[in-house]
């Protein structure tokens, strides 16, 4: 099998075992149960034999010593090269399927190495290093680096290494830096030939600090902050050892001796792979290299294919194939030693769930080592509304015999789970789980997934804690939300699923955040700029292991075409009137004038927003404050104040109209020709407030329209039967009222092809999400989205907020964020308070294009407006975005056109034009549609 391996690459990987294997020397190294495995063998010259010496530096010389760290350095080993992972060579020279495209996206060649020039001479005794007597001409550029451990000086006999650190010599000074990138030793004014000659495998005195020196670090490695993730995080090596080759063994052919004779048998039956590896469209798993039979063949079973049921295979598309593969190689440990995580962060719909049940499948029924199986209990946390979901997803694609699915509810407690021997998985919805935690904690699950978890971006909130404190070491995130947003929420995703791969949180701040923000700042220097992009893309790299993420381009062709719709819809009368009334209240005056304390502006945002939605809900809101006690808040007072009049004295909320707003207008008119036009097409209608889902509701009602209904009230064992009674192609309901909020995350709503969103929330993967429900595989008809929103006003505004570089920028794409967090500087609140009556539409003025909107028209071309981004991790995961929220330059390629436009082609939108001041219209996938 080794035997393809160039001869040079061989000797690099030997000798970096041996590094790896005397990093272990530092004790403060063997945290973790991973690393307590690992052979103990003493650095090469860490003990000098009594006669030899350890070079001292001259106390003629002023030092000065950085506070030494005296707590343990992390555990970490070597990760060095981040994007390692050889195939072993195919057997027999048949062809192994292991995925389209597989090679060229996981397969890392040899050049990888090239950057790992070790330098690695063993002296066997000790240089004396001479002190300066200031004459010396110092080359001042002259840097170098060295992997060093270290401890401090001491008589006495047993000493032991504190831990590995990095030493920078520069000129006639060094420094040494812990591998949290903190200063733990510096001193000046040593004569530079000595500090030149410093080789690997030298011991000294430095700093008050007894050195060994490991290994010569390239600039590179440094400027990538490679030196000092000494987390684990070592790519799976192929290692070329004696040892290492000891239990290899020739699949379906068993060398070594099992351990009893029983076993023999047992062991020989199931060593063939559970389906044929041969056949022409297999899916075959990588087989475990040699570092990885070492480490987890004890036994020396003979290493049998994994092979993906042929039954899954059959339905699943390439990308789903290819995150399979990476799926098992993560959780096997093969793509970074002795990490078994993985991050699977696929856009919306990619189906993220057959990707893991045909991991679980996999996994439950076969293994590599002698066919036994590598698990036996998995257990899925995911939301609520979800828990029946991944049920029917289950059931889906195994069937209901194959395999036991336990899911827990108010009636089924997790006690019936621990009590059966039948059910091998458990799914539960996160608050449960912290419910039932205590149960939970006392069973063996061997693989924890997290569905929706990008709310483990906080590592101090109780879901996080409880799901850590889950032994289980094979642990993935499923998110179709971006996470590489915020950096330290990045961190704690990260960290749960492999935990310590980037080191301390303190650590992985110093080496890779700062830097990179910095970096980003527009007064950066170049050196800063370098620095702060060497490290993203080292971050990048090192993550990119466990890391995954498709955009939703992959699917686009299963699917049909997309038409997105923003509609700029006309208030009413009554809208305008009071709407100008509350920009004139005296909360708003107070709010520009920059009075903000208790938060007047989110209140006077929130009035803005329900009158946007209907009137009638904000005659309840000042009702309803007018009879409670609290009415003597000052804020809600004043901004009330004088709006009742405004209506008309006989009003009554309930027997509200469609006029009085002009978004409730557009969209009866829009009802209608729906199920004019398309009598068989159905309606997902989305809102983010439950009181505004009960007007939608009753004009559901007067209108005759069949209905149903989730949001937040909806009990979770009721949602999946909402939704599929809504999915059935015998359901009568005509249409789907959705709270976004609620139920926007994960659902399948394919039985509606048109998608109405009422309302805009400030953080556009609401929105995103809400709209993803419709347009997946399983569609039938060509989608149709509408999003409304209410000309000149606060949803214009926020609409912008959301296209505009200000919300793409910071970390604002997360679905957990709301406005409460929000900041408002005065001038933005100015803008936000302002009514704008005489625009068709404030946000195609602000495009700066040169068209009146009488025609349909694109704006210029993409290329003059580069799309910028907001991922902290900057151009690297640029591409990893389509599903990002539209920016003001996407927008301006969309066809565009005012309502009065006179040749509207689409016949939904002819039918509402009355009311509509301007439309923006993009179609994706582009058939015959509309
Ligand atoms: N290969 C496939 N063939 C047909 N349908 C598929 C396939 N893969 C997934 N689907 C279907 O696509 C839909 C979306 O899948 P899934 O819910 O797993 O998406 P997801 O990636 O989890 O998206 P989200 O991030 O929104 O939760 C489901 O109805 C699923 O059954
Ligand atoms: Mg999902």
């Amino acid at each position: 099998m080794l035997g393809s391996i160039n001869p040079a690459l061989y000797s690099v990987f030997f000798r970096l075992l041996l590094l790896n294997m005397r990093r272990s020397a530092a004790p403060s190294q063997l945290q973790g149960k991973h690393l307590k495995k690992t052979k103990f063998i003493p650095p090469a010259r860490s003990n000098p034999s009594p006669n030899e010496e350890i070079t001292k530096l001259n106390p003629d010389i002023k030092l000065f010593e950085v506070a030494a760290n005296d707590t343990l350095l992390q555990s970490q080993t070597n990760p060095r090269i981040c994007s390692l992972n050889l195939l072993p060579a195919e057997e027999s020279g048949r062809e192994i399927n292991h995925g389209d495209n597989y090679k060229e996206k996981y397969c890392f060649e040899a050049p990888a190495m090239a950057t790992l020039e070790l330098h690695h001479t063993v002296h066997s005794s000790p240089k004396e290093i001479t002190v300066s007597k200031g004459q010396e001409v110092e080359p001042e550029n002259l840097v170098k680096y060295f992997n060093v451990i270290w401890r401090k000086a001491s008589k006495k006999k047993h000493k032991k290494w504190e831990g590995d650190a990095v030493l920078i010599v520069k000129g006639k000074s060094f420094t040494l830096k812990d591998l949290e990138g903190k200063d733990i030793g510096r001193g000046t004014g040593y004569k530079f030939k000595d500090l030149e000659k410093i080789e690997e495998g030298q011991t000294m005195m430095i700093g008050g600090k007894e050195i060994e020196v490991m290994d010569i670090i390239s600039p590179d490695d440094f400027s990538s902050g490679k030196c000092f993730q000494l987390g684990g995080g070592s790519p799976a090596i192929s290692s070329s050892s004696q040892a290492a080759n000891r239990c290899f063994l020739n699949p379906l052919k068993s060398v070594c001796k099992p351990t009893s004779k029983e076993n023999t048998q047992s062991i020989f039956q199931n060593c063939k792979p559970r389906h044929d590896p041969y056949l022409p469209n297999s899916l075959v798993m990588l087989r475990p290299d040699n570092n990885h039979q070492r480490m987890f063949n004890k036994n020396c079973f003979p290493v049998v294919d994994v092979v993906i049921d042929p039954h899954l295979v059959y339905h699943l598309r390439p990308h789903q194939k290819e995150g399979i593969i990476f799926l098992y190689e993560c959780v096997m440990g093969m793509r970074v030693n002795s990490r078994c995580g993985a991050i699977l962060a696929d856009e919306m719909g990619l189906g993220k769930t057959l990707q893991c049940i045909s991991l679980i499948w996999t996994l439950q029924c076969q293994g590599p080592y002698g066919g036994k199986p590598v698990i036996k209990k998995t257990l899925i946390v995911t939301p609520g509304s979800l828990v029946n979901n991944w049920k029917k997803e289950f059931q889906k694609w195994l069937g209901s015999e194959r395999i036991k699915i336990y899911t827990v509810d108010q009636d089924h407690k997790v006690e019936e789970f621990i009590k059966s021997p039948f059910y091998s998985v458990l799914i539960i919805s996160y608050e449960m789980l912290l419910r039932s935690l205590d149960q939970i904690k006392h069973i063996k699950f061997d693989l924890l997934i997290c569905d929706e978890g990008h709310r483990l971006k906080n590592s101090t909130i109780k879901t996080t804690t409880a799901l850590i404190s889950l032994s289980c070491e094979k642990r993935i995130i499923l998110t179709g939300t971006p996470v590489q947003n915020d950096l330290q929420e990045f961190f704690a995703l990260i960290d749960f699923v492999n935990p310590g791969i980037l080191g301390s949180l303190s650590s992985y701040r110093k080496i890779y955040e700062e830097p990179i923000i910095i970096s980003r700042q527009p007064s950066a220097s170049e050196e800063e700029k370098e620095l702060g992009e060497r490290r993203a893309a080292e971050l990048t790299c090192l993550t990119g292991l466990f890391f995954l993420r498709r955009t939703q381009e992959v699917i686009n062709k299963y699917l049909p075409p997309k038409i997105e719709n923003v509609v700029f819809c006309q208030p009413g009368a009554l809208q305008i009137e009071l709407y100008r009334k509350l920009l004139n209240s005296q909360a708003v005056r107070f709010c520009l004038e920059g009075l903000l304390e208790n938060s007047p502006h989110l209140i006077c945002i929130g009035a803005l927003k329900k009158l946007c939605n209907h009137p009638c809900l904000l005659f309840n809101s000042v009702k309803e404050k007018g009879c409670s006690s609290t009415w003597d808040e000052n804020e809600e007072k004043s901004l009330y104040e004088g709006l009742i009049n405004v209506f008309p004295a006989d009003y009554n909320p309930l027997l509200f109209t469609e006029k009085e707003s002009g978004k409730l207008q557009v969209l009866t008119k829009l009802l209608a020709v729906i199920h004019e036009l398309r009598p068989t097409e159905k309606v997902v209608l989305v809102s983010n407030y439950t009181q505004t889902l009960n007007i939608l509701q009753e004009i559901c009602k007067r209108h005759g329209y069949a209905y149903t209904r989730l949001d937040g009230q909806t009990p979770i064992s009721q949602r999946q039967q909402i939704v599929d009674g809504f999915n059935s192609k015998y359901s009568s309901d005509f249409i789907f009222l959705l709270s976004s909020k609620a139920g926007g995350v994960g659902l399948n709503l394919i039985g509606g092809s048109h998608l109405i969103l009422y309302d805009i929330d400030w953080n556009p993967a609401t929105d995103i999400q809400a709209m993803s429900r419709v347009w997946r595989d399983g569609q039938k008809h060509p989608v149709h989205i509408y999003r409304l929103l209410t000309t000149g006003t606060i949803e214009e505004k926020i609409y912008q907020r959301q296209i505009s570089k200000q919300g793409l920028s910071g970390a604002v794409v997360d679905l957990t964020r709301t406005s409460e967090y929000m900041q408002f500087s005065v001038e933005e609140l100015k803008n936000l308070f302002t009514l704008n009556e005489s625009s068709h539409c404030i946000t195609h003025d602000l495009l700066n294009c040169d068209c009146t909107g009488e025609q349909d028209h694109t704006g210029d071309s993409l290329e003059k407006f580069p799309i910028s981004r907001n991922c902290q991790l900057g151009p690297h995961h640029q591409k990893f975005n389509s599903l990002k929220p539209l920016s003001m330059s996407q927008l301006k390629q969309w066809q565009h056109f005012s309502g009065d436009h006179l040749n509207l082609t689409d016949p939904f939108l002819e039918r509402i034009r009355e009311n509509v001041s301007f439309f923006f219209q993009n179609i994706t996938n582009q058939t015959t549609a509309p």
